[in-house]
């Protein structure tokens, strides 16, 4: 009898604990999210803004819908300003092009950092886009100047050696089969410059996958992010200090591994740069980053100024910056690039056309002493191809990879529109997040938005002018992205020796599907026919 008792009083025990968690646990969780939407509900109202209910994005991503379609939804639905909350914040998604522009120029020095990135990894938060304030100010002083025309002129001749192995290697698929995978030709491709540009060494990523550096850079591209790491990303914006309590390091070996071989490149160069010559020229980011030091240190000096040393830690973090923001973005513009044109043939062929006419354009200015498309296109005749200029912007206007851009207000300021029509509120520590994407859709800033017109970049279209403000691919304003010119370069090249070269077209195995990574729309396989010209 007393045992049956003690019995019935576990399984009491054990029904207890089944309801708690069961019932009580999500009746809180679910009391907790109603109070923080109640919160900002008022708090949109407090601020005039429109607010909106949206989910977090990272559950979004749970159940396999993208982020981006969820925020284009919400503004078709509550307007190009409104509030929402994620991660206990109020956040503000704006898609108005001036407003737009006011937050990222005007007003930038209110809305001059991201929103926390940083999870205590000595590496991961000494990145440009992690880092804050005064940190990211002498630190984008220096990376900045490595990205100048001056400095990127002596990167083209890495980036003939890269195009021309990638076309060997396009070659010897074509040969086995003319429906190729196009995402690990152009990968390879954005994978060996990466490393030829960053450290100066030189791979051959389809023929080398084995090789220790590529294995490890690999894991530092957005797929190579866990779902627990990509939340904990997310959690890092709203409770920084938990987050640091976990003592979570991100992709730990990838980023010691690379660190090291950064470390002992950077220890080199600095030997070397102490006893050579001053007329030998840096031609790889970590020399390009320690002759930058170098010259601002002279000026600095002369005018008394105290001078700051970028530490090797912090420059250890710029050099991994190539892999983390630099190989999906540009393999990616590029990817996206070749389908639309393997899918607007016309587009394709007036491209070719446009390339040899100038190639010839350019042989001619040399009296035709020269008939080497590698010597005859040089990093300033690049410019004249202006059809190809059209058409990348075009791409990128139409695919648009980084889908959203965010800021953090430092300070209360109210935003409005010059017509007064739009006004609000914004509060210190408001996110403020802003839509590349939508904006490049929306037919107010770009007539048949859903159309691949790269004719309306040329500047001979006066016809159907597109809203300037509203082109935002690379993000705007001192926080823009660092080495625009580089990707534009390593795009540019690519693009303008395949279509010289090959003509793509679809396969019935053509298809277009993404990866949603953070902030950025990542596409998948894309296998095309390709044929050599
Ligand atoms: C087509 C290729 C690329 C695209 C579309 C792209 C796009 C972007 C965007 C939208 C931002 C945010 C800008 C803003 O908030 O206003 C950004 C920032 C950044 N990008 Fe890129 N990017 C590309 C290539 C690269 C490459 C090759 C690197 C190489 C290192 C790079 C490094 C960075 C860094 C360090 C930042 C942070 C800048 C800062 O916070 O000061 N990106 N990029």
């Amino acid at each position: 009898m007393k045992m049956s008792i003690s019995l019935f009083s576990l399984s009491l025990d054990y029904v207890s604990y089944v309801i708690g968690i069961v019932v009580i646990i999500p009746l809180l969780i679910w009391a907790i999210v109603e109070l923080n939407e109640y919160r900002t509900k008022q708090q949109c109202k407090r601020q005039n803004l429109p607010y909106a209910r949206v989910p977090a994005w990272n559950f979004v991503a749970l159940f396999g819908k993208r982020f981006d379609m969820v925020i284009s939804d919400t503004i078709r639905k509550h307007g190009k300003v409104f509030g929402f909350n994620m991660w206990n914040h109020l956040n503000i998604s704006i898609a108005d092009p001036e407003l737009a522009q006011i937050v990222c120029n005007r007003e930038f020095t209110k809305f001059a950092n991201h929103h926390n990135m940083a999870v205590s990894d000595p590496v991961w938060d000494n990145f440009l886009f992690v880092l804050k304030d005064e940190d990211w100010k002498r630190l984008r002083a220096i990376i900045s100047p490595t990205f100048s025309t001056g400095k990127l002129r002596k990167m083209k001749p890495c980036l003939d050696d890269t195009i021309k192995l990638m076309a060997k290697n396009l070659d010897e698929k074509i040969l086995k089969n003319p429906a190729v995978n196009m995402k690990e030709i152009v990968g390879a491709y954005t994978m060996d410059s990466i490393i030829q540009i960053s450290m100066g060494i030189k791979i051959d990523t389809i023929h080398d996958p084995n090789n220790l550096i590529i294995q490890n850079a690999s894991k530092l591209f957005g797929q190579g992010m866990s779902f627990t790491e990509l939340t904990i990303f997310a959690l890092a914006t709203a409770f920084p200090n938990f987050v640091k309590l976990l003592g979570f390091k991100f992709q730990a070996e990838a980023m010691k591994f690379l660190a090291n071989i950064s470390r002992e490149i950077i220890q080199k160069k600095r030997e070397e740069m102490k006893i050579r010559s001053k007329s030998q020229k840096a031609s790889n980011f970590i020399e390009l980053i320690l002759e930058v030091e170098q010259e601002q240190k002279q000026v600095l000096e002369q005018s008394g100024k105290p001078f700051k040393y970028v530490n090797n830690d912090e420059l250890i973090a710029q050099c991994i910056t190539f892999f983390t923001a630099g190989y999906d973005t540009t393999s990616s513009a590029i990817l996206f690039a070749i389908y639309l044109l393997a899918s607007n043939p016309d587009k394709q062929e007036k491209l070719h056309q446009s390339i040899i006419d100038t190639i010839e354009k350019l042989a001619k200015q040399r009296d035709g002493d020269c008939d080497d498309p590698y010597e005859l296109i040089t990093f300033d005749s690049l410019n004249n191809f202006e059809y190809l200029n059209a058409v990348l912007n075009e791409s990128m206007r139409s695919l648009t990879l980084v889908f959203v851009i965010d800021r953090v207000a430092v300070e209360d300021v109210r935003l409005e529109t010059s017509d007064k029509k739009i006004w609000f509120d914004v509060r210190k520590g408001d996110i403020i997040r802003i839509p590349p994407i939508d904006l490049h859709n929306d037919p107010e800033n770009f007539c048949d938005p859903e159309k691949f017109i790269p004719e309306r970049f040329l500047a001979e279209n006066t016809a159907k002018p597109f809203n300037k403000m509203a082109f935002m691919p690379f993000g705007s304003g001192p926080r823009k992205c660092v080495a625009t010119s580089l990707a534009l370069l390593e795009a540019k090249m690519a693009l303008l020796h395949l279509f010289r070269m090959y003509r793509f077209s679809l396969d019935p195995k053509t298809k277009l599907d993404y990866n949603v990574i953070l902030d950025s729309l990542i596409p998948k396989d894309i296998i095309l026919r390709v044929d050599k010209r």
